[in-house]
């Protein structure tokens, strides 16, 4: 048996977004490792390079675009059989030229419901449900009164942020809750009441499911739900079980001490980013932030942002 170790490799790759929310892929070549396949634009870091050189120097290379600037995204380890990968994907924010393959791959634009169509390398699929994910999460309140909460839904970017209705299923206007969200074109998560998800099943048009740290813990395979699952995370076990059961999305807290969780010591940013950064899911930072914090979420290995009072005051 041989006992050589398997290759380790850091590569930086481009979501680039066209105007219209499409996203920029490009084919890997038949004889390349995970030929055939769909990739985000990019490839491997050289030495001495920061991310962001590396991935203007990659997308000249690649797809003649100058002057592109880039920020943290998403970072996923992933071990292949013969090559282990650290993927930084990045943010394209900005851009010159019409991305065309200049080693003779094919590039193409695709609307964010055909991705789930297309074949990606294995490490993929993380980053591919990411992307369809709003970078704000905001948690409505248990005591919210209701037309606050209708008003506030309505004036939602609902492109920026979804909605997690946490007390949804003992709430008298549900139904009307429900709708609003519907009509605002606001992505919805509901809370699972059991390893099973919710009892009576899901409504109709429901984005995600969310499972309580508990439900997490007693969760022996991923509840069946055609949609997003995301857990909430306190520690570094409840991760791990979010991973090993092949959830989407983890909310980490408290990242900074809340007025609603005095009790639970925070974590700090330093702790959270270590947490988060390489894991096969994407996370929300959660705790004492707000949509402010997007960037600095992101530079801690999360994709977004979650929160109660900075949504809805
Ligand atoms: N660019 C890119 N590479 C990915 C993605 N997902 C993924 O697993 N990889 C892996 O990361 C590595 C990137 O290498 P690459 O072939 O793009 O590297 P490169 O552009 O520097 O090419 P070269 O080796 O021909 O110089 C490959 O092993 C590839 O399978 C992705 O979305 N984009
Ligand atoms: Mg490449």
């Amino acid at each position: 048996m041989s006992t050589e170790p398997t290759p380790a490799i850091t590569v930086v790759a481009a979501i680039i977004r066209g105007e219209d929310g499409r996203i920029c892929l490009s084919k890997r070549p038949d004889h390349k490792h995970q030929g055939g396949r769909w990739e985000f634009p990019g490839g491997k870091v050289e030495p001495g390079e920061r991310l962001d050189e590396a991935l203007a120097r990659e997308l000249y290379e690649e797809l003649g675009m100058a002057s592109s600037l880039s920020s943290p995204f998403m970072t996923i380890a992933h071990q292949y059989p013969d090559l282990h990968v650290t993927l930084h994907f990045r943010d394209v924010t900005g851009w010159r030229g019409v991305p065309t393959g200049r080693e003779g791959q094919q590039v193409a634009w695709f609307a964010l419901s055909d991705l789930a169509e297309l074949s990606f390398p294995a490490a993929n699929q993380p980053v591919v449900t990411a992307i369809m994910l709003p970078p704000c999460l905001a948690i409505v309140p248990d005591t919210i009164e209701l037309n606050t909460l209708l008003t506030g839904i309505e004036r939602l970017d609902s492109m920026q942020t979804g909605v997690y209705l946490r007390a949804w299923s003992q709430h008298p206007a549900r139904e009307r809750i429900l709708e609003t969200c519907r009509r605002a074109g606001v992505r919805v998560w509901l809370r699972a009441d059991s390893p099973l998800g919710m009892a009576g099943g899901m409504p109709e048009g429901v984005f995600g499911l969310h499972l309580p740290a508990s439900v997490l813990m007693g969760c022996s395979r991923r509840p069946d739900f055609s949609g997003v699952v995301s857990a909430a995370c306190h520690d570094q076990q409840a991760l791990d079980k979010a991973v090993s059961l092949g959830l989407d999305s983890a909310l980490i807290s408290p990242v900074n001490p809340t007025t609603t969780h005095p009790d639970q010591p925070a974590l700090g940013w330093e702790r959270a980013g270590q947490w988060a950064c390489g894991l096969p899911l994407a996370c929300y930072m959660l705790g004492g932030v707000g949509p402010e914090d997007i960037c600095l979420a992101r530079e801690h290995g999360a994709v977004g942002v979650a929160g109660i009072r900075a949504f809805w005051s």
